[in-house]
């Protein structure tokens, strides 16, 4: 259903998608993992057509995607609904609103705008938040409202970039159930990009690892993980050769990892992400592991930016 074929991107020296080509059945969960930087969030844009290609192309039920603004290029988009990890709700509308919102743009009447937002909202399960506004939503609450937005217009395709990366990990949980749910009762195609292997694990029947722009190994999931492929093995890590890091950050330093990819020619897991405060305050927590022989390496880069990192015992962390 979608087929993904010798897609090539590059940011300008930076190779980032090397001709990827991969296809993804109708109505399975697709995981997307991979050490930060090796591509899943620009994949996921590519598909959506948030991002142009240099060269391959992709086709959603035989539909090319494209950044164009045609008539064929909005309707082929119209198809893919996407889910973000800040959830990316618009705070001046409240739960009715915010899920009307894509129906409204597209110039649907308002008593089927009524039934679908109706249906989708208790669908979410947020039937008593429907007034509510998104800065006294919970994180669950807000990704469920993000989700039934995504829905709106029937698409055939649910991106989800990191989709429970901000939130605990029993609402996480609850989050992917219910993502399996939909998929159960629409038949919906997911692709989930993940940090973590327990999400790959828990909810997607199919799944591809990916290294520096290139499709490592793709299969079923139960496949892979029974098989242990070299990929899998590295995204697992060698613990006794790794130090566990814990990084404390502000939002706007997203992409200080990968920026230390770069700079250090290291690789790292991150084992576990927890948002913290909000607003101006808000902070990101993160538990990741480095090779041992990078770790001086990676505190004293961390600390020159000014970030706040420190070394933690292995038992502590939460692995993937
Ligand atoms: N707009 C951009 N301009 C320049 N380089 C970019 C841009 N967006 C991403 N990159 C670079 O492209 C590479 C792949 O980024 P991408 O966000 O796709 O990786 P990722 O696998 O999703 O990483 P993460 O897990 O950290 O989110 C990284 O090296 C990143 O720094």
């Amino acid at each position: 259903m979608i087929q993904i074929e010798n897609l090539s991107k590059r940011y300008g020296e930076l190779e980032v998608l090397n001709t990827m080509s991969l296809h993804i059945q109708k109505g399975s969960i697709f995981g997307i993992i991979g050490q930060s930087g090796a591509g899943k969030s620009t994949l996921l844009r590519c598909i959506n057509g948030l991002e142009t290609f240099d060269s391959g192309r992709i086709l959603v039920d035989g539909i090319q995607i494209s950044t164009g603004n045609d008539r064929q290029a909005r309707e082929a988009r119209r198809e893919i609904g996407m889910v973000f990890q800040n959830f990316s709700l618009l705070d001046r509308l409240n739960v009715y609103d915010n899920v009307a919102f894509p129906m409204k743009s597209w110039g649907y009447k308002k008593k089927e705008i009524d039934e679908r937002v109706r249906e989708l909202i208790g669908l979410v399960d947020l039937n008593d938040k429907i007034s509510a506004f998104p800065p006294y939503l919970s994180g669950g609450q807000k990704q469920r409202v993000a989700i039934a937005r995504a829905l709106t217009m029937q698409p055939k395709v649910l991106l989800c970039d990191e989709a429970t990366s901000a939130l605990d990990p029993r609402t996480a949980e609850s989050i992917l159930n219910l993502l399996k749910e939909i998929n159960e009762k629409t038949g919906i195609t997911i692709i989930v990009v993940a940090h973590q292997l327990s999400v790959i694990r828990n909810i997607c029947t199919h799944m591809a690892i990916l290294e520096d722009g290139h499709l490592a190994c793709h299969g079923a999931t139960t496949e892979i993980f029974m098989q242990a492929p070299a990929a899998l093995r590295r995204l697992q890590g060698n613990r006794e050769n790794h130090a566990n890091l814990s990084v404390l950050f502000c939002e706007q330093d997203q992409f200080v990892f990968s920026r230390m990819v770069r700079d250090l020619e290291t690789d790292f897991d991150i084992m576990d992400i927890q948002h913290l405060g909000m607003g101006k305050e808000a902070q990101i927590h993160y538990s990741i592991r480095v090779p041992e022989e990078k770790l001086d390496t990676c505190l004293s880069w961390l600390r020159k930016k000014g970030i706040y990192c420190q070394t933690v015992e292995k038992e502590g962390a939460d692995s993937v």
